[in-house]
């Protein structure tokens, strides 16, 4: 059967974008069996266009300049791995209201403009998906969009913030320092661009009001989380906790009470016997509560170049073999036969 080619734009090539151009070039025909197109990537958005990288692109390939992506009419699909708020907020609606589909990692911007984004995809008939923002590889926002859909969410708690468990394991089963064990995390491509979002709870604020949102289905905003970070958790809080059979944790939490919806994100100290105890370094683990399934789990790495590729590039699958796409390339193959 004769494959098309879809282009996709790539905003950022750092840890994450650097993954997915290797996950899409190592498993290219593997993923053109399984979605029935050859996925090319037409350009890549970067800051430093000398900058050494993880990975080798043609330098034809990157541009500094966005426009070279969203006015190129053969781009059909954004990939937005570069972080940053206001401005990336602005260069994605236009994407979508341009009628692109959209594929983000980017917690921050969904925490905050999420419902505007989705009106403008949905205004446009085009797809908005945000796998890896939450939880990295987990596969969180989907199994809670789609597999929960017909139950009723009371509960969804969990370790979802990598750096900050990657430095309290390493803090607890080695004794490192808070400051060493902050510097492997990022040297290991963990942290965010700004650790101080990690290390505040700030980053698991985000996305435990996206899980949030999407479980409950209620906009819950960033605003009213109520958030703790790790940076003044010590080796003595450790210790004493250690002593008493007791484990740190940054835990996210979001219950029903009657209409209200609580969400909040502190360090807690959990038995060494409770199932988040056991989750350690980048891993991440999402416990769901809910009235017909009871309770469920899941678990796997939170952060870090190649999980996180892996669930960009399962977004890129979905958009690829979903109906928008078939929608738009239907009309696209009618408009030339007119
Ligand atoms: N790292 C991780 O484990 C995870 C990250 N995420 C999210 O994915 C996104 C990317 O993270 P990560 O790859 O770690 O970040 P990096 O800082 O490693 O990479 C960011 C990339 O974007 C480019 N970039 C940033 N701002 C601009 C700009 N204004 N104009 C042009 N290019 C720009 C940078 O260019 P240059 O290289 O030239 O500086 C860089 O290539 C973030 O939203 C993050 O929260 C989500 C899940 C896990
Ligand atoms: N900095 C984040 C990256 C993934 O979302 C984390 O550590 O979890």
């Amino acid at each position: 059967m004769e494959r098309r080619v879809v282009k996709v734009g790539l905003l950022g090539l750092g840890t994450v974008g650097s993954g997915v151009v290797k996950m899409l070039r190592t498993k290219q025909e593997e993923l053109a069996q399984k979605c029935g197109y050859e996925i090319e990537i037409q350009r890549i958005l970067v800051r430093d266009l000398d900058k050494k990288r993880g990975v080798d692109v043609e330098r034809s390939l990157l541009t500094r300049d966005v426009r070279d992506i969203l006015d190129d009419p053969e781009v059909q699909i954004v990939i937005e791995v570069m972080g940053g708020e206001s401005g990336t907020r602005d260069i994605v609606l236009e994407s979508l209201l341009s009628g692109k589909h959209v594929i983000t990692a980017n917690k921050d911007l969904v925490a905050l403009h999420g419902a505007q984004l989705h009106n403008a995809a949905d205004s446009k008939n085009v797809e908005l998906l945000y796998e890896a923002a939450v939880a990295g590889a987990i596969p969180i926002v989907r199994v809670l969009k789609q597999s929960f859909a017909a139950d009723q969410v009371r509960e969804v708690m969990g370790i979802v913030n990598g750096t900050t468990n990657f430095i309290l394991s390493k803090m607890t089963q080695e004794n490192a320092s808070y400051e060493d064990a902050l510097r492997e995390a990022q040297a290991l491509g963990y942290a965010e661009a700004d650790p101080h979002a990690d290390v505040s709870g700030l980053d698991a604020a985000r996305k435990m009001a996206i899980l949030a949102s999407i479980s409950m289905r209620q906009a819950v905003p960033l605003a009213d989380v109520q958030l703790q970070g790790i940076e003044g958790v010590t080796q003595e809080d450790i210790a004493e906790a250690k002593a008493l059979g007791l484990v740190i944790k940054l835990i996210g939490r979001a219950r029903r009470e009657g209409d209200a919806i609580e969400v909040s994100v502190s360090p807690m100290r959990l038995p060494d016997s409770h199932p988040l105890a056991q989750v350690n370094d980048c891993f991440n683990a999402v416990y769901v509560y809910a009235d017909a399934l009871g309770e469920a789990m899941l678990y796997g790495r939170g952060a870090g170049e190649m999980p996180t590729a892996s669930a960009v590039v399962g977004d890129l699958l979905a958009v690829l073999r979903g109906r928008k796409f078939a929608a738009q390339q239907q009309v696209e193959w009618i408009g030339r036969l007119a």
